[in-house]
């Protein structure tokens, strides 16, 4: 029977750090813990259940979805709905926003973005998965909630956090004051302090990126994953390529072992793959909470104007020294500078 700190004792406590917080956050954090405890329990059990293969539909960006892509979301959204903390959610799997605001009771002011579930072609085959989520905070409490309370910038963002659904299952979040990791005890039901303060090393020597991409990779990608398996470095020998498929198990791997995630812009898509407002923003909040940098090659991702619920960006998330220096080689391939390695 696990002593540790339960999440819900860590997030009262830690609310003694915001002196004008009256719980609705913690409460929100709360409803979030609850959906993914649901899905924790058919994730574990998918084998068995009806819940492998396609749904039969497509969602907006013509991916086919997945029944687990779906299920997870009614979670999100019926728990987010339940908690009534929350007034607007955005959701990978719904083209527009769901604006909830509960016929008896006072509207919540905050905006959930939501990946309900990551790594969607890694479910059928019992490889980790995840869900993303990001927390902002309505833009003002007079006029009534548009999709424009959702498109603000990343450093806006008052807490993210991902859900892994590996080998254990874990909640890493961050309210902006560091980052802590949680692991459900399946025993008593509840996510406990397993990773305080989490910090992911300054250096490293895992690079993970779709190679398989390769041909389509931008000139100063191609050079620094050459340099990554060719060129000699004293301390950093040898690189290990590992990729997951699954962009929060890749970056839960690195934000232990320290490396960096790598999913910049191809020829067939230009604007990279991952969505800014509910993959890159959050887990770029959690990484530089962590001490890491996150980039989309030439910029901070929390910086990037966010125009699109949809909108994609290139990727290049970890280890502070391994992100500059692959936005060195990006730079030197657009003739903007020289590596100095
Ligand atoms: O198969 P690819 O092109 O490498 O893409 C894998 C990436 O796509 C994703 O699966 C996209 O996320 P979803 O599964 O939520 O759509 C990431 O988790 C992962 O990093
Ligand atoms: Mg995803
Ligand atoms: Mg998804």
């Amino acid at each position: 029977m696990s002593t540790a700190i339960t999440l819900g004792q860590f997030i009262i406590e830690k609310q003694a750090d915001f002196p004008y917080a009256k719980g609705e956050l913690s409460r929100l954090l709360r409803d979030i813990a609850i959906a993914a405890k649901i899905i924790n329990r058919e994730v574990n059990k998918a084998g068995l259940m009806d819940i492998l293969g396609n749904a039969g539909s497509n969602n907006i960006h013509s991916e086919p979805q997945q029944k687990l892509d779906v299920f997870a979301n009614e979670q999100f959204i019926s728990a987010l709905k339940a908690g009534g903390e929350c007034c607007i959610v955005a959701s990978e799997e719904n083209e527009d926003i769901i604006i909830i605001d509960p016929p008896d009771r006072k509207q919540g002011k905050y905006i959930v973005a939501i990946d309900p579930l990551d790594g969607s072609s890694n479910i059928d085959v019992n490889v980790p998965v995840g869900s993303i989520f990001s927390i902002i905070r309505k833009s003002n409490d007079v006029d009534p909630c548009a999709l424009s309370d959702v498109l603000q910038k990343g450093h806006m963002q008052v807490a993210a956090g991902y859900i892994i659904y590996g080998s254990s299952t874990m909640l890493v979040y961050t309210t902006g004051k560091g980052v802590n990791g949680f692991t459900l005890d399946p025993s008593i039901g509840e996510f406990c302090l397993s990773h305080p303060d989490m910090h992911i090393p300054e250096d490293g020597n895992i690079y993970s990126i779709n190679e398989g991409h390769y041909v389509n990779f931008p000139k100063g990608v191609k050079q620094y994953i050459k340099y990554c398996q060719e060129e000699q470095h004293p301390t950093r020998r040898p690189y290990i390529s590992r990729y997951i498929g699954s962009m929060v198990a890749d970056i839960h791997r690195n934000l232990i072992k320290g490396g960096i995630f790598i999913y910049p812009a191809t020829a067939s898509s230009p604007e990279g793959k991952l969505r800014l407002v509910y993959e890159c923003n959050p887990i770029a909040f959690i990484i530089e909470q962590a001490g890491g940098r996150a980039s989309n090659g030439h910029g901070r991702i929390l910086d990037l104007e966010v125009s699109g619920l949809h909108q994609r960006t290139a990727v290049f998330i970890g280890s502070i020294n391994m992100v500059s220096q692959v936005e060195r080689f990006l730079k030197e391939a657009a003739g903007l500078a020289s590596i100095d390695n």
